[in-house]
């Protein structure tokens, strides 16, 4: 099924489009990666396929009325500081408010998930940064929906967070759900993502398996940068090696 239908989306700042007419699906079983550049348009294409932006062309989601694209998506924003002196448990339950607060369940399976069940009770902004930014991943998961959009969700953890996070997002794509997470880590991509949408200046130039995606001629013209593949026991490895210009 599909989860997520983007027709010719289009995001302008200004006079200048800096979403231009994308076109994607994600299906349920999808991890897909969003990844470009700095200022490529990873944020925005997310915020306006979430109606949190102003657009043009189509998005299935901006077709749903508020409650039910609330219950449909889950959002993570870009921004990871927790402002509200309350306890983890607290701010991850604000994940329940489009099912009215209802599901304690979800709350405990996404401290869980997140590893986060030892600081239920610590007060949120007591936490590091790092810490702070799972519990937000937390809240995103413990809203349940059948899409998660993440922006940059592993920026500013630790080896073992990043990971962590990217297999509970594999997983929730393995149990049928659908994920798409803007990621500069291409490595961390290349390993747990089923699928890479390349954006450059707006507009996709490459969708599909990682190692396809993360081509030469991509990597040269995109990112100007070269880089390192391997087939390992343990999966695909890549790793950006040097700048080209
Ligand atoms: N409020 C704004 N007003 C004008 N231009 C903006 C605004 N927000 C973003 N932009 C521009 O839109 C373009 C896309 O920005 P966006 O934040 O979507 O990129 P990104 O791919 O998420 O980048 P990064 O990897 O650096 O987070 C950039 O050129 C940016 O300068």
């Amino acid at each position: 099924m599909t989860l997520l239908a983007l027709r010719d989306l289009t995001v302008r700042r200004g006079t200048c489009p800096v979403v231009d007419h994308v076109s994607l699906t994600v299906d349920e079983g999808e991890f897909v990666g969003l990844i470009g550049p700095n200022g490529a348009g990873k944020t925005t294409l997310l915020r306006g396929a979430l109606g949190l932006l102003p657009s043009l062309g189509q998005s299935s989601l901006l077709a749903l009325a508020p409650k039910a694209r609330a219950r449909a998506a889950a959002f993570l924003p870009q921004g990871r500081e927790i402002a509200w002196p309350v306890s983890v448990e607290t701010v991850v339950a604000l994940g329940r408010a489009p099912h009215l607060g209802q599901g304690t369940e979800a709350v405990d399976r996404a401290l869980t998930r997140m590893g986060l069940e030892p600081y239920r009770d610590r007060k949120a902004t007591e936490l590091s940064g790092g810490e702070q930014a799972r519990v937000l991943i937390a809240r995103a998961l413990a809203q349940e929906a059948p899409l998660l959009l993440a922006d940059e969700p592993v920026a500013g953890l630790d080896p073992e967070a990043q990971l962590r996070t990217m297999e509970v997002f594999a997983d929730l794509a393995a149990e049928g759900r659908g994920v798409v997470a803007s990621i500069h880590d291409l490595g961390l991509a290349a390993r747990a993502c089923t699928r890479l949408v390349l954006l450059h200046r707006g507009q996709v130039v490459a969708d599909g398996p990682p190692r396809q995606v993360l081509s030469e001629s991509n990597l040269a013209d995109v990112f100007g940068v070269r880089g390192f593949h391997a087939e390992t026991p343990d999966g695909p490895v890549f790793q950006p090696m040097g700048v080209l210009r």
